[in-house]
């Protein structure tokens, strides 16, 4: 053996060690597990190598924590607490069984059950009564838990039944639930308010000549110090079943009450028990259940290793499905006999393995925080990490909301940071792992100005905590945004005007003035504006320009191509005439494909549909159902903008909100250009052969005064088109079921709205009926009206349907 293997190894013991520590003792991980199983799976493998290097108090001989010198007493266990082998494949999992089904000479019955995130705990009954309980420790010695223990709902004081061993110790996983953690993280931040409150009592109290200012800012960090929000359940489950309750009072006493409150248990196992009275460890948990212990439900026997493959994928899919946090599964030889004869190692049993499924928490390095700004001027701060696998993905991004947020968090740039993928798609950033700062990490400011246009940022309102653009009219990246939202889908679905394509306009790294400063010249492009634009590319997800290989940002130019072409001289030329004149193709820039596109696009865009103009307008509230309600109702952008609020307002599917966002719109200058550039572009604004304000009321459609809800899917329409056609037949398309709904269209996959319909005794209609209803009115409908089900004609403005982003959530794809 080499000196550097050697030298690995010594790191290795020593990482190891330290980790564990950090981790059993102090509730801190200082890496991600799957880290550490690595290190800790590469001891193994060198150990493999070299058996010579193995000695007694190597890591890989040892069950984990070491308990002396803590806060706890100790006790020393009867029967040995063991760890668990991993394997982390399939193929792994399956060369396993083979090998023990070897060792035991005869097929076996394997027990699968969920790995539980928690942490080891061993009860000790004597002949049924609770003596002692204490955490795994070393595997010799545990603390002593025994008064937290003893407190939780699934630690009997007393087993139920008879025939009670005279001594028996029962190992079992506390943890937190899912659904309790984020109770027990959502009670630490209401206690923050209380410790600043208390805090400004004491300040009261003294004398007002002594006691200067109030330290607001400082107790708060204090309290967030002082109720953290827990980054995993696992930590807190164990820092929960540690605490010294008796040690704390007021607010710290309340949060550990609460932490311990929030503790659950599964038993999976016995020691120190020489002769159960059953002969599987399946049994030995019915018996446990008998005595009033809690088990695992999702605990299965199967006879055959692929029954055990598909329970390890089907919660590998299905993770979030269980109550608690999972790692993997462990499996077991079902027969207690052969857990005798296969026997154990110095860590771990022989007859049981544990199947790790690969990490959805990681670790990686907090790089920078950056700050973006929307369509609507919101100043986002985001993360930007060092790419790293989690959950099957690459993350190097992750919103952190607001800057109250980043606080919350305690991260620091330069941090290294716990990210997790929350609701198996969005990564969060949980945490900082304090213990690795070296002193070079800062802190983040959000910035005064804005990032894109140098404003100075602010709440709209009083008491926001979004931080704002208000330079909506040429703030650049709101520009690109309302750019992006004209050409989505639900607006004038320009499928060439996507988000490069709105990069390339309104932030161009050529020309250096961008061809739109506002979308009011948004119509008025022409191709020779567009074939000089250079673009850098971004990266879709994380919005940083994509990189070449020298480090350079790479450039695009998505409206021209070159072409080679004969120069004008050589015009008239025959090929022989070219050649002799020594005449070659010289390369010239042409519009590309993408450029005539856009224009052609945009061109017909201006004859679309009212409403689509209305949601182009980006006027807030104003998406794609109230502008309907709008286009039908007033006909015009000039009767819309020659309304009052309140006659906005009574328009049906549009309220007081959007009534007073459309009036406000107008009343801005810059917005007047857009309607009149955009005019004078030839954009159309009117609904042609609209008789005017008030049209389908008026003419009195046959729908007028009625209330209807579509639900489920309506052969034939859309659920906007079925909204639209309630809307243009006088209606109004309510989107809940209440008495005052006077027809309920349901078809396939209708849900709750039916069942409602029917309780109150609506009228329902199928897809058939819904046609004629909106076309010829209830009078044609079959076998009546059944208007004397709905008594009520006057109904009433009650539900307003608004889009706060106005605009539904896919944008148009980009052609380039
Ligand atoms: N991040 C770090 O720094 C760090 C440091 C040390 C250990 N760890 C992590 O701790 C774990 C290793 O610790 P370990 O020795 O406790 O091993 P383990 O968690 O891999 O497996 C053994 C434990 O699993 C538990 N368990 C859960 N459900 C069970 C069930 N149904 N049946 C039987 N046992 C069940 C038992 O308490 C048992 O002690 C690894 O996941 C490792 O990544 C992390
Ligand atoms: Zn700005």
């Amino acid at each position: 053996m080499n000196d550097s293997v050697r030298e690995e190894y010594e790191q290795l013991v020593e990482d190891v060690r330290k980790y564990r520590f950090a981790y059993y003792n102090e509730d801190q991980p200082l890496v991600s597990d799957a880290e550490f199983d690595r290190l800790f799976h590469r001891l193994e493998e060198i150990e493999r190598m070299h058996p010579q290097l193995v000695s007694q108090d190597s890591p890989t001989q040892e069950v984990g924590a070491v308990v002396v010198g803590g806060d706890l007493p100790t006790i020393e266990h009867a029967e040995r607490m063991l760890s668990l082998d991993n394997v982390f494949s399939a193929e792994e999992l399956r060369q396993w069984c083979a090998k023990t089904e070897a060792s035991a000479g005869r097929p076996v019955r394997w027990l699968s059950e969920l790995k539980i995130d928690g942490l080891a705990i061993s009860l000790r009954y004597e002949r049924g009564r609770l003596v002692s309980a204490a955490t795994r420790g070393d595997g010799r010695m545990g603390e002593d838990i025994g008064v937290n223990a003893r407190r939780l709902a699934g630690v009997p004081e007393r087993l139920a039944g008879s025939g009670h061993p005279a001594r028996v110790e029962i190992r079992g996983e506390v943890f937190i639930p899912v659904a309790a953690f984020e109770e027990l993280n959502r009670f630490q931040e209401e206690l923050r308010p209380r410790a600043v409150e208390e805090a400004r009592k004491r300040w009261e109290s003294r004398p007002a000549k002594t006691r200067g200012d109030f330290p607001e800012e400082l107790e708060r960090q204090r309290a967030m110090r002082r109720f953290p929000t827990f980054a995993n359940p696992r930590n807190a489950a164990s820092g929960g079943l540690r605490q010294q309750l008796e040690k704390k009072d007021g607010l710290e006493r309340e949060a550990g009450e609460k932490r311990l409150a929030s503790l659950d248990l599964y038993v999976h196992g016995v020691g120190a028990w020489p002769n159960p009275p059953v002969a599987a460890q399946s049994e030995v948990y019915d018996l446990l259940s008998e005595w009033g212990l809690p088990t695992s439900p999702y605990s299965r026997v199967f006879d055959a290793v692929d029954g055990v493959v598909g329970f390890v994928e089907a919660y590998g899919r299905d993770r979030h499905s269980v109550v608690h946090e999972l790692d993997g599964i462990v499996v077991k030889v079902d027969e207690l006999d052969l857990h005798e004869e296969l026997g154990s190692t110095s860590r771990a049993p022989r007859w049981a393995i544990a199947y790790k499924y690969p990490p959805e928490e990681v670790h990686t390095k907090l790089l920078r925080i950056e700050v973006g700004v929307g369509r609507t001027g919101r100043a986002t701060p985001y993360a930007l990490m060092e790419p790293v696998l989690v959950a099957g993905s690459v993350v190097r991004q992750a919103t952190l909301h607001n800057q109250d947020v980043v606080r919350s968090k305690g991260v620091l740039i330069g941090d290294t940071v716990v990210l997790r993928k929350a609701g198996d798609v969005i990564p969060e950033v949980l945490g900082a792992v304090v213990e690795l700062r070296d002193g070079t990490e800062t802190e983040f400011e959000m910035p005064r100005d804005c990032p894109e246009c140098g404003t100075e940022l602010r709440p709209m309102k009083e008491g926001d905590i979004d931080l704002r653009c208000p330079n909506a009219k040429d703030c650049p990246a709101q520009v690109r945004g309302r750019v992006e939202h004209i050409g989505s889908r639900g607006a004038l679905d320009i499928e060439a005007l996507g988000e490069v394509t709105a990069a390339a306009l309104t932030q161009p790294v050529l020309p250096s003035q961008p061809p739109l400063q506002t979308e009011a010249r948004l119509f008025d492009l022409t191709l020779e504006e567009l074939v000089p634009i250079e673009v850098v590319v971004r990266d879709a997800e994380t919005g940083e320009p994509k990189l070449d290989d020298e480090g350079r940002p790479v450039v695009r130019k998505p409206f021209q191509r070159t072409e080679s072409v004969y120069p004008p001289e050589a015009a008239g030329m025959t090929p022989a005439e070219r050649r002799k004149a020594k005449i070659r193709k010289i390369p010239e820039i042409k519009p590309s494909a993408q450029a005539v596109k856009l224009l052609e696009e945009l061109d017909k865009a201006k004859t679309k549909e009212l409403w689509r103009q209305l949601v182009a307008l980006n006027i807030r509230h104003v998406g794609p159902v109230a502008a309907r309600a709008l286009a039908d109702w007033f006909g015009s952008l000039e009767a819309i903008r020659a309304a009052t609020p309140e006659e906005i307002a009574e328009v049906e599917g549009v309220g007081q909100t959007i009534a007073d966002a459309v009036t406000e719109w107008f009343v801005v200058d810059w917005h007047e250009q857009i309607v009149e550039s955009w005019t004078a572009a030839g954009v159309r604004f009117a609904t042609p052969g609209h008789p005017g304000p008030g049209a389908a009321a008026a003419r009195g459609g046959v729908l007028a005064g009625l209330s209807v809800v579509a639900t489920g899917s309506l052969e034939g329409y859309s659920r906007d088109e079925a909204k639209e056609a309630i809307i243009h037949a006088g209606g109004k398309a309510a989107s809940s079921v209440s008495k005052k709904t006077d027809f309920v269209a349901a078809g396939p996959g209708a849900g709750s709205k039916l069942t409602k319909a029917e309780e109150l005794g609506i009228p329902i209609l199928d897809a058939a009926g819904f046609r004629i209803l909106v076309t010829e009115g209830p009078g044609a409908l079959p076998g009546g009206t059944g208007l004397d089900a709905a008594g009520d004609q006057t109904s009433q403005n009650d539900d307003q349907i608004t889009n706060d982003d106005g605009a539904p959530a896919d944008a148009a794809g980009d052609a380039s």
